[in-house]
This record gives C-alpha cells, structure tokens and sequence, in this order.
C-alpha cells in the first residue's frame, strides 16, 4: 500500500473540468511563445555564476532549472480557460497542473539523482483512471521545454511518453525521513490561490539526513522586484506579465538568493534578507488565505499586542516565506485551527523554512522548536510556524505563545 493511501489522501474524484482535448496543444503552444516574449532575457549560466562554490552546486542547480521549466508549465495552465480540476478526498484541489509540474521536477532530479528518494505531494491514480485528464497532462509535459538547450539537456530532456509520465509522478512516494538524501516537491503549493489567480508557488527542497540543505521556490505572480512592497487584499488576479515572476534558492550555510523567474539560462542572482527591524510593532504580517489553514482571529489578537498597526496581507502558499525572506513582509504565522488536528506537511515548509533562515530569520513552531523534517512527510513534531527576522522572532512567539496559552 503506497503512502499515499495510508496517508488518506487518495483522491474520491467529485468534479471534473475538462478542457477539450482537441484545442489544448495549440492553447499550450501559443501560451508557450506568449511566456518566452514577456519575461526578461538571460544573463548567466549558473555553472559560471553563484552555484560554483556552494557545497551543493549540481543540485542547486538542477533544481533552479527543474523549479523554473515546471513553472512555465503552470503559467500556461494559468493562462488556459479550464485547468482540469479535480478536488480531492480532504475536499482540497488537484489541476493538470499539479501533475504535469510534478512529472517534470521528477523526472529533471531522477535524472540526476537516480539514487536518492522523492517525497512528493500528488500521485497518479486519478490520471490513470481517466484517459482525457491523463492526455490533457501528457500534452502539456511533452510541450513544455527550457528556451535553452543545455539546461534542456542538464534536466535529462524530455519524458517519453505518457505512461512513463505516470510512473515518473508515482516516483514521489517515498516516506521520507532522517536518513539519507530525500527530496521534497510541491508542485504547485498553493492550487486555490493559483486557481484564483493568487500566489502559488513551486517548491523543491533537498534533505539530507532530516535537515534542509538546498531548497528552491518558484513563485510566477510575485514581483521580480525584493523591494517592492507587498500587495494587500486576498491577492486575486495577480498576473504574471512583464515584471512578474521570481525565484528564490538557498543553500544551508551559505545565504539565499531571488533572481528573475526567467524560461532558459538561470538569471543572475541578488542575496536577500530579512528586514532590519528590531521592533515588532513596525512589523506587516503574511498570512494565510484560508481561516481554516490558520486561525486569523489568534492572528489580529497577536498583532494587536505587538502594537501591528500595518494590515496584514492575505496570500497563499511558500510565497509568504518568500516574502519575508525578502524583507518585503516581515512575520509569517501559520496558527493552528482551534479545534483542528491538521499536521504540516514537509513540503508546504521545507524550501521556505530554508530561504527564511539563510536570509536572517528564524523559523520554528509555536513552541519555539525548529521544524524537524526527519519524521517522514508529516511534520509531525511540531505545531504550527512562527516565522520572522532573529532580532524579533523572540518578541513575537513570546505574544503568540501567551495568546494561544500554550504551556
Ligand atoms: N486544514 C488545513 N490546515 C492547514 N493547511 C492545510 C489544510 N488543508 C490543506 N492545507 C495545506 O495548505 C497548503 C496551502 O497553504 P497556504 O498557506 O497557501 O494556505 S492558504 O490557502 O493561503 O490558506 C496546501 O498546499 P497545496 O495543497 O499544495 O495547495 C495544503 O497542503
Ligand atoms: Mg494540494
Ligand atoms: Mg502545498
Ligand atoms: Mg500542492
């Protein structure tokens, strides 16, 4: 039995959306050449750049690429009118491009890595129970490539066909833990903000014996610019044109990185950190769309403590650690639901976790325990996340600790 369906998140398929089978390549290719004229020209290949001296040079940048060809798939999911949604058995939602980015970023780091493990979001039993779905993937897989053929050629080209795809996304199934080198994914974190034309982003993380050593986040509707300020409201119908779409990539000792998302050779990097404030009350808040994801009302008592006039700003998925690694926001609070028993899954966490810490902040639960990736796909030893820069995390999760009354 797969740990999938030990997990419970086997999918109980209730609604499909189908785009027509005939009209997708043509929608995905013209989609394809609309997102090469709009994002910003190459300046650097890594293997000349930052990623020589990291202590995980092949895998930053297998993953950089891998984060950044999976991310041109979802934009043209995005710009596609029906996005094959599936919900699924915890009532959350699945697209095509969930799994054609998912099938991608596996294969590019099998490829590379044959022996490491993958722990990886989706599995592909729905796709093989529904030809059209199945087809509707493979067209967008086999479509999607890097502008540039050598990073082409560094991801392992292209899956052979569809049943391979299928077997590629099922690759994602192991149960992870403290030994050896295991690999996160979450092909798109964040589908209901992705769905509403939200943030969402694509996440990779490498874990070597339970702790983050390389992760990557591809967030295409985040401003290229670090320093621009964040956009309130729920974050609808952000867009992906010119100037939109960032990655960010840390390794553990070494600081983390943001450069324009870019469709072939990896752009040249900026380091990022953390905002310099040293008091809370000057903070802004990222959190959760969701009130169900985390409790906004625990969320406006803490911030009324600190003395957080500045409104919180609502946006989905690893974008928000992105933001405060950036210095663009400044506290991000995941807060248990009361009432709820919901347990953090590693790869909503593993690369932001990262990037936040390499940039200078500090990210625990609310506990003040450091995330601990080495329990398998859950992350089971803690409740929820505090993260924020080091000269205030203290301050807030000692707020956030009387708020919640937690011993
Ligand atoms: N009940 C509950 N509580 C907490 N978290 C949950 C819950 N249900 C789902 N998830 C996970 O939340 C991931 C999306 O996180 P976000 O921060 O983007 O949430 S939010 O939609 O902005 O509220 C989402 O990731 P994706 O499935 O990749 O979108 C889920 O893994
Ligand atoms: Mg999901
Ligand atoms: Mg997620
Ligand atoms: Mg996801």
């Amino acid at each position: 039995m797969s740990f999938h369906t030990r997990f419970a998140f086997r999918f109980s398929t209730v609604i499909i959306v189908i785009l027509a089978a005939t009209s997708a390549p043509s929608v995905f290719h013209r989609l394809a050449s609309i997102s090469r004229q709009v994002l910003p020209s190459t300046v650097k290949h890594p293997s000349q750049s930052s990623t020589m001296s990291s202590s995980y040079p092949k895998e930053l940048e297998v993953a950089l690429l891998a984060v950044q060809r999976a991310s041109i798939l979802t934009k043209q999911v995005f710009h596609a009118k029906s996005k094959g949604t599936l919900t699924k058995s915890d009532a959350s939602p699945v697209t095509i491009g969930d799994y054609g980015a998912q099938a991608l970023i596996i294969s590019a780091l099998k490829h590379n890595f044959p022996s490491d493990e993958i722990v990886a979001e989706e599995e592909s039993t729905d796709l093989q129970q529904d030809a059209a779905l199945k087809d509707l993937v493979w067209n967008l897989v086999k479509e999607t490539k890097l502008d540039d053929p050598s990073a082409e050629t560094t991801l392992g080209g292209s899956i052979t066909d569809a049943e391979s795809m299928l077997n590629i996304i099922d690759q994602g199934n192991s149960k992870g833990g403290g030994k050896g080198r295991i690999w996160t994914i979450d092909p798109i974190d964040g589908t209901k903000g992705f769905l509403r034309g939200g943030q969402y982003a694509v996440c990779v993380a490498l874990i070597v014996d339970g702790d983050v050593k390389v992760g990557v986040l591809g967030c295409p509707n985040l401003p290229v610019d670090d320093s621009a300020p964040l956009e309130g409201g729920i974050g609808e119908n952000q867009s992906d044109a010119e100037g939109k779409g960032a990655l960010a990539s840390a390794v553990k000792g070494e600081g983390s990185q943001s450069r324009p998302l870019g469709t072939g050779k990896l752009q040249t990097p900026r380091k990022i950190s953390v905002q310099s404030i040293s008091t809370p009350s000057e903070a802004a808040f990222c959190e959760s769309v969701e009130a169900n994801h985390s409790s906004h009302g625990d969320n406006a008592k803490i911030a009324k403590k600190l003395d957080i006039t500045k409104p919180s700003v609502r946006m989905d998925s690893q974008a928000k650690y992105f933001s405060v690694a950036r210095g663009a926001g400044d506290i991000y609070l995941r807060l248990p639901v009361r009432g709820g028993n919901y347990i953090e899954k590693i790869w909503d966490h593993a690369a932001g976790d990262l990037i936040t810490r390499e940039s200078g902040g500090t990210v625990t639960d609310i506990r003040g325990k450091s995330l601990d990736f080495s329990q398998g796909p859950l992350l089971t030893g803690n409740t929820g996340v505090v993260a924020a820069g080091s000269a205030i995390h203290a301050q807030v999760l000692k707020v956030v600790q009387e708020v919640l009354s937690v011993e």
